[in-house]
């Protein structure tokens, strides 16, 4: 492998030692259904960092090759349009703790899957947060939850998709007599799940260093005790209703 590839998924890969970073605390989100949130302790101005973003695993994605030597190993996850994608822990991640391929990539009736907690950095790499590492408050950005994410899942047609789509001056097709639902899927309800979402949010992760580093900064001021909201984005709710 090249050698500045090797360097890159190492840093990528890495924990720093934060002590200082200890601003936030772990708790149940006020948001029904999303189990643990992540809550300020002290008052957090807007542009300060809040916490950084583990890369506890990398996911990293393969380009399509030409080479079909039957090579499907279990650290890999195919996909339909010849890309791969596999898992690579950190180095500090103890053995107990690196999960199966089958629970990174799909989980278990009760367990998401680790992919759930992916944060992409580049066009190759995302990098994932592992849910049971949770006593190091200077990286707690995989606990932020998404506002609005329970807007993702409502039809196109619902009072709050139109209410917003007429706010954001967008084609609601009420006068095109689009009544059949069957289709709807979460990908078809963006913008009231937009919408909220921002307007609730109160920090973004953010790249460091060519992305190299994430870390979760304020987008405004947040007082001790606000539970810190992202926006995922609507991609991320389409790839985690499957
Ligand atoms: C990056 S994790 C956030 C931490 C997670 N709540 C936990 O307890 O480990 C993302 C997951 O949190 C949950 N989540 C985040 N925002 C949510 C929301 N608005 N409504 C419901 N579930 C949400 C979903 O299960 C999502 O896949």
């Amino acid at each position: 492998m090249d050698p500045k590839q090797m360097v890159h998924e190492a840093i990528l890969s890495t924990r720093l030692h934060l002590p200082f970073l200890h601003r936030t605390k772990l708790g149940p989100s006020k948001i029904n259904g999303a189990g643990r949130g992540l809550f300020a302790i002290e008052n957090i101005a807007k542009g300060e960092a809040i916490s950084c973003y583990p890369g506890d695993a990398l996911l990293y994605e393969l380009p399509p090759s030409d080479d079909e030597e039957g090579d499907v190993d279990e650290t890999e996850d195919d996909y339909e349009d010849g890309t791969e994608t596999i898992c690579l822990w950190g180095a500090h991640v103890p053995l107990a703790y690196r999960w199966d391929e089958d629970k990174v990539f799909d989980g278990t009736e009760s367990t998401p899957p680790l992919t759930a907690y992916a944060v992409s950095v580049d066009e190759h790499y995302s990098i994932m947060g592992h849910p049971d590492l949770d006593d190091n408050p200077a990286y707690f950005g995989h606990f932020a939850n998404d506002g609005a994410g329970e807007f993702a899942f409502d039809g196109p047609n619902s009072q709050n998709n139109k209410m917003a789509a007429l706010e954001l001056g967008l084609d609601t097709g009420e006068d095109e007599g689009d009544e059949g639902d069957e289709e709807l899927r979460v990908e078809d309800n963006i913008a009231a799940y937009v919408m909220r979402s921002l307007e609730v949010s109160n920090a973004m992760h953010r790249s460091l260093v060519d992305g190299l580093h994430v870390v979760t900064v304020a987008t405004r001021d947040i007082a001790a005790g606000e539970e810190i909201y992202i926006t995922y984005g609507p991609d991320y709710w389409v790839e985690n209703s499957k």
